[in-house]
């Protein structure tokens, strides 16, 4: 029998990134799909690829545990998860926060928020599956990863044991990155021509990179007139001299096995991974003296920085292929 899964924050450009991709996966059925503003209508009406019956509902927090699904994906902005996740967790009786949740998992659905809310949490488990995912011990509250926290960490994990000192990190963003609520940062008009830059210290990003690789980074975001697709530069200096043939080697031997990681030659392109699944690392380029190193990853920020990632994580939660209803990147580009 196929799962059920509810999405919060179901309007936003994540929430219909995810709809599409639970439209197509053989083993979860979208059951509920709440947002205020689109309260009625036709969930088909505006994800054409989902082509069942149901509808937006604008549901109250505590309407979520009645339906009784087996998850839910919260795609709501930063600071607005708890809510559901305390009705959720009061119905199914579990005590929020739980001690140790992998001892004790508490009952009830599996949630997979999408905010930076619980990113933090020891108690949730973080799932940057080609990373994490040997840490998975049937956690049932499950944190995704940054976008740009996402492309930086598999940039640079198989550097780790060699990294002198801080990461400088200098990524930049399409506006789809900042959601819909409109600020400067998603403002057409403000971006045309022109490269914004923001939060150039102490972004969360740069901080959740920092407590999960366990190495300083330092960040400096950028927002661009391009509507998907993350550029994340980053520039390491090493205690060791190496060479770029024996880094791209290192790469492609650590990411051999991951189908959604590309490791190509020449530095990746943003707008070759719009509307792709996985994450292309390249350009290895390293200093006359062997000790500073260049890599360029790109993902989009709306599936593998955030809905495909959240799929892997659901279909690890249940059991499930973990690339299971994740479009070949050689499919057709999706539209939005
Ligand atoms: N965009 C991206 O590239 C990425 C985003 N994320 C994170 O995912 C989450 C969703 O992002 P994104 O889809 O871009 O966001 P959007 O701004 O596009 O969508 C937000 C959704 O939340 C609902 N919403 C907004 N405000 C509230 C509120 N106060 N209470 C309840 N619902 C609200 C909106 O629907 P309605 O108003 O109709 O109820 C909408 O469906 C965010 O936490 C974001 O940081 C993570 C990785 C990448
Ligand atoms: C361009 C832009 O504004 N991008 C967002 C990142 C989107 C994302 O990954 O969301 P989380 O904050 O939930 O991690 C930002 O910098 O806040």
């Amino acid at each position: 029998m196929k799962k059920t899964v509810g999405i919060v924050g179901a309007r936003g450009h994540t929430g219909a990134e995810l709809i599409r991709l639970l439209a197509g996966h053989p083993g979860f059925e979208l059951a509920a799909v709440s947002s205020r503003e689109l309260d009625g209508q036709r969930v088909a009406d505006h994800v054409p690829e989902y082509r069942g019956g149901l509808r937006y509902r604008s549901l109250a927090h505590d309407d979520l545990a009645d339906l009784g699904l087996d998850a839910w994906v919260l795609a709501l902005p930063n600071g607005k998860s708890e809510a559901c996740i305390t009705s959720l967790a009061a119905a199914d009786g579990s005590v929020e926060p739980a001690a140790d949740v992998a001892a004790a998992p508490p009952a009830g659905p599996v949630i997979v928020d999408l905010s930076a809310d619980h990113r933090f949490d020891g108690d949730w488990y973080y799932g940057l599956p080609e990373l994490t995912r040997g840490g998975y011990t049937g956690q049932r509250r499950i944190a995704n990863p940054g976008c740009y926290a996402s492309a930086m960490q598999l940039a640079l994990a198989p550097m780790l044991g060699l990294l002198d000192g801080p990461v400088q990190c200098f990524g930049v963003s399409g506006y789809s990155g900042a959601g819909t609520t409109p600020s400067d940062r998603n403002d057409a008009d403000k971006l045309r021509d022109n490269l914004m830059p923001y939060a150039l210290a102490g972004h969360v990003h740069e901080r959740e990179v920092t407590r999960h690789l366990g190495h300083d980074v330092e960040f400096m975001p950028h927002v661009a007139p391009h509507f998907r697709g993350i550029t994340l530069t980053a520039n390491m200096h090493l205690y060791e001299p190496v060479t770029a043939e024996a880094v791209e080697a290192a790469y492609r031997a650590r990411y051999e096995h991951e189908p959604l990681v590309r490791v190509s030659t020449e530095a990746p392109w943003v707008s070759r991974i719009a509307g792709r699944h996985g994450v292309e690392i390249g350009g290895f380029t390293v200093s006359e003296d062997g000790r500073r190193l260049v890599v360029v990853a790109t993902l989009d920020n709306l599936l593998k920085g955030a809905a495909t990632q959240a799929l892997q994580n659901l279909n690890l939660a249940f059991g499930y292929p973990e690339i299971e209803g994740i479009p070949s990147d050689s499919a057709p580009t999706p539209t939005l």
